[in-house]
């Protein structure tokens, strides 16, 4: 049976603090046409029929309000709230860990990325499906400079072998159970989770995505993530 037919657990990490947004509430609770932010990526998720479950990684203190969303929202596939990390990677093991054993494929998704569209997680389920390891991503459009001190540039790599990634990142789940204990146990923190399988030295495929799929990072990300809800509710668009 392919991959992207059987069934998936998904971690959705919802734990960071916002920072750079810089909103008393922390952006995942954010509203986005009426509705908080993390609950446009849940649904995203429960309407694939290839999820089975969900794992949903908080904030500590957020696990009773986020409960209750669940079941306001009517989030049928999320089997447990849990309390994340100091870093990313330490809330997405969390998650990981607790990812039904009978499953063998697992994603790990932002909960800030609410635009991600079925056509994308599907087409990155169907290259972990081949590779065992793949991560959504699209080709770079800017110039990159790499920067060093005092604003000098020293560096600018070829731009055709530049990705911007993105999540979800898809993997066969012993895998990246496997590259999580690694780094774990040799305390490497990396900013995804391609980088801990990568330092296993296997390979990690991409799955071309699109650019609508953004991360809400910084305070101009929210007009235009209701900008783009909006011109998908009115084309039917990403659905
Ligand atoms: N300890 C952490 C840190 C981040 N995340 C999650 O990882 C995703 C991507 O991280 P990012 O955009 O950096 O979120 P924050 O860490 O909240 O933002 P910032 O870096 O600005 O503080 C987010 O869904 C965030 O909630 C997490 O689950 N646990
Ligand atoms: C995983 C990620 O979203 C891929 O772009 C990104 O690396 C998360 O990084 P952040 O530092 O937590 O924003």
């Amino acid at each position: 049976m392919e991959a992207a037919q059987a069934s998936w657990g998904v971690v959705i990490v919802a734990a960071g603090r916002g920072t750079r947004m810089g909103t008393k509430e922390s952006k995942q609770y954010l509203l986005l046409q009426d509705k908080p932010v993390i609950v446009h990526t849940l649904e995203r998720f429960e309407a694939m029929d290839e999820i089975r479950e969900m794992l949903l990684v908080v904030g500590p203190d957020d696990t009773d309000r986020v409960s209750t969303l669940v079941r306001e929202y009517k989030l049928r596939k999320v089997k447990a709230v849990l309390a994340g990390g100091s870093e990313r990677q330490h809330s997405v093991r969390i998650g990981l860990q607790s990812v039904s054993e009978g499953l063998e494929w697992v994603m790990i998704h932002d909960g800030v990325r609410p635009l991600v569209t079925a056509e994308a997680v599907r087409s990155c389920m169907a290259q972990a499906a081949k590779t065992d390891a793949a991560v959504l991503a699209v080709p770079v459009k800017d110039t990159i400079k790499q920067v060093g001190e005092a604003g000098v540039i020293v560096a600018t790599p070829e731009r055709r072998s530049l990705w911007a990634i993105q999540t979800p990142q898809a993997f066969r789940r012993s895998l990246l159970l496997e590259a999580h204990e690694k780094a774990a146990a040799n305390g490497f923190v990396g900013t995804d989770d391609a980088m801990v399988v990568e330092r296993l030295g296997k390979p990690v495929t991409v799955a071309e995505g699109d650019y609508t799929n953004i991360k809400i990072t910084t305070p101009e990300d929210l007009p235009w993530a209701e900008f783009l809800l909006a011109t998908r509710a009115n084309t039917q668009l990403g659905r």
